[in-house]
């Protein structure tokens, strides 16, 4: 191990420490400072406006009070966010060294951390992962890049490249990489065991990973991935990401991620914090509905049966009778030849102008008689806040950014009504064709203008051995060919008779901090394996709970998305994985659950 690279780890924590103790103290002074300033204001007490220049001066010590304020405020501001890095560097100051050429023949060293960090110069220790010079790391080999810079592209040589595990002032181990040796520190990241949530992959970031987190050209982006490729760690660092690149503008409160249950939203919670952000808010596409619902004063309980698709055609025709409980003078405000859409938003917006809007918008049209005007049986809540959103032209304002994860879960309705609401926000969607479990398939990029979307592919599979992803690929339909393993083959996976579940799940060769996870077809399968297991954990979608070592039970549907040391999956022969339409896509989401072992039983 180079002595000089743990000498200067050695001294990059001291400074980090000594940092650490001066700003501590330095906040306490600031605190001080305003309390005295507080305490200096309240006894100046009254404000003096008798002559004209009592004013001036009065106007005067405010302004100067006002002046100290703020410069009291910026330097306790600083002070805080430079407390909070040097705190989160401490355990790992940087995972990579990378010695550049920019053409010059210098060599200039950069250290990549999780956050920036510099001297009281501002010269950088540390590097940002997300800062744009970070880019030539994530090509993933030395020699010739060039990365992207305000608009530029900088031509670069990686001279070499180093990854470090560190453990506070200890350098554990240096690797040398590059691309003929491939990246060791990934297999060894890949062969840990998988005791929790998920876990962020800043250090290892495979080249086509990197494309997506920091794709910028479109405010759209769609990734169609193949199992275990990495699209939820994906959807994360690019939030992250999202949020660098934005740091002046926004903050997590501005991000939204849609995730299919609260089981898959506790299993990524945690990421976010340990890249050094807050966690933003998840939610579940049924609660975002319901949540607008109510702001527009509908209770909307559920989706189904609705008529969105339908709807959306509908209106972009023209409707020559006024609908039903719109008045007629704000319905002739627009040409007959409109379509009922541009018509609708022409007549709220004249009923805006003439102080005419409905008080309760949710009884602004009569949505029975409208249904039966427009050809259907009914127009469901959902169906009424579909309309109103289009028709009132409303544009949500709360979320900068929209993450989607699962994409393939969704129908149609979904992507027009996300479209709609979210016509000005960033999109990143990210799915697999194959893993539908239900439902009508639909190509999501249908739904986006081609000329403002990015649509990308992840084809490498990093989750489990090689065996087991040979196994499951034969499932994955057109993905069949085109999934690449990048862990060593390890062992095949093996298909039993459940005749005793219990020996064989004590034949597995899973240590204690290990997780197992036994995959049913259905809840009501889970909730009776967990009565016969009482060492089991029964993991349900309400998000109560999520992996850990030991047995967890758990069905199909909320396993999706999770993954165990080691997959048993129950029923594997039954009609459940025989089924015509979704037997094979069961399968392939079902097999690719175990990282290091895979047992089917039947
Ligand atoms: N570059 C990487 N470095 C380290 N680990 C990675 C990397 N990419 C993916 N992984 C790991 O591979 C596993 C699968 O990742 P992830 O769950 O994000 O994939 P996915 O495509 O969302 O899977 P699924 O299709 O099952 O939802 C996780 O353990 C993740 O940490």
């Amino acid at each position: 191990m180079s002595q000089s690279e743990a000498h200067h780890l050695q001294v990059i924590y001291q400074r980090l420490t000594s940092d650490i103790d001066r700003l501590t103290a330095q906040l306490a002074d600031l605190s001080q400072s305003a309390r005295a300033m507080k305490q200096q204001l309240s006894s100046e007490g009254h404000l003096d406006l008798g002559t004209f220049s009592d004013q001036l001066e009065t106007f005067a010590s405010i302004e100067a009070n006002n002046r100290q304020i703020d410069t009291l405020n910026a330097r306790h501001d600083t002070a805080v966010t430079r407390l909070a890095h040097a705190q989160f560097l401490l355990p790992q100051a940087y995972f990579a060294k990378l010695q550049l050429d920019f053409g010059d023949g210098d060599h200039e060293a950069l250290y990549l951390g999780k956050v920036g960090y510099t001297d009281e110069n501002t010269n950088d220790l540390i590097y940002d992962w997300r800062a744009p010079v970070a880019d030539a790391y994530y090509a993933n080999r030395t020699g010739a890049t060039s990365y992207q810079a305000n608009g530029r592209t900088i031509p670069v040589t990686v001279v070499s490249r180093q990854q470090f595990i560190i453990d506070h002032a200890t350098l554990q181990q240096t690797i040398d990489t590059d691309a003929a040796i491939g990246d060791p520190l990934l297999l060894d990241v890949l062969a840990s065991n998988r005791s929790g949530g998920l876990q962020e992959i800043t250090a290892t970031i495979q080249q086509e990973q990197n494309a997506i987190i920091r794709e910028n050209s479109q405010p759209t982006v769609i990734v169609d991935g193949v199992a275990g490729s990495g699209k939820t760690s994906v959807l994360l660092q690019r939030v992250a990401y999202q949020l660098y690149r934005h740091r002046d503008s926004w903050t997590p409160a501005d991000i939204l991620i849609l995730t299919p249950n609260a089981a898959f939203s506790r299993y990524i919670r945690g990421v976010l914090p340990a890249l050094g952000e807050a966690e933003p808010l998840s939610t579940t596409y049924s609660n975002l509905v319901g949540s607008w619902g109510r702001r527009f004063g509908l209770t909307i309980s559920t989706t189904h049966g609705n008529h969105l698709v339908e709807l959306a055609e509908i209106i972009q025709a023209p409707l020559s009778k006024t609908p039903a409980g719109l008045a007629e003078d704000a319905y002739v405000q627009s040409s007959v030849h409109d379509s009922l859409l541009t018509r609708m938003q022409r007549a709220w917006r004249w009923l805006q102008a003439v102080g005419r809007l409905p008080e309760d918008v949710s009884q602004w049209l009569d949505w029975p008689a409208l249904a039966h005007q427009l050809g259907l049986a009914e127009l469901t809540l959902y169906d009424q806040l579909y309309l109103l959103i289009r028709f009132t032209t409303y544009q949500q304002t709360t979320t900068a950014a929209l993450f989607v994860d699962e994409a393939q879960d969704y129908a149609a309705d979904t992507w027009l009504f996300l479209t709609a609401l979210y016509h000005n926000a960033e999109l990143t969607i990210v799915g697999d064709h194959r893993q539908r479990l239900a439902g009508q398939a639909v190509t999501i990029s249908d739904y986006f203008d081609p000329a403002k979307t990015a649509v990308l592919h992840l084809t490498t599979s990093y989750r489990a051995t090689g065996e087991i992803t040979q196994f499951f690929a034969q499932f994955a339909g057109d993905w069949q060919t085109t999934i690449q393993a990048v862990q060593a083959a390890g062992t095949p996976p093996r298909q039993l008779a459940a005749a005793d579940l219990k020996t064989t799940l004590a034949d597995l060769p899973a240590t204690t901090d290990q997780s197992i996870g036994i995959l049913t077809p259905s809840a009501k399968a889970a909730a009776e394996l967990a009565e016969r297991l009482p060492n089991a954990q029964l993991i349900t979608s309400d998000g109560t709970r999520t992996v850990r070592p030991g047995i967890n039970i758990l069905p199909l549907t909320v396993a999706k998305g999770l993954e165990f040391d080691f997959a048993v999956v129950t029923d594997w022969e039954a009609s459940f994985y025989q089924d015509p339409q979704f037997g094979n896509n069961r399968r392939y989401v079902a097999a690719s659950r175990g990282t290091k072992g895979l047992l089917l039983l039947h």
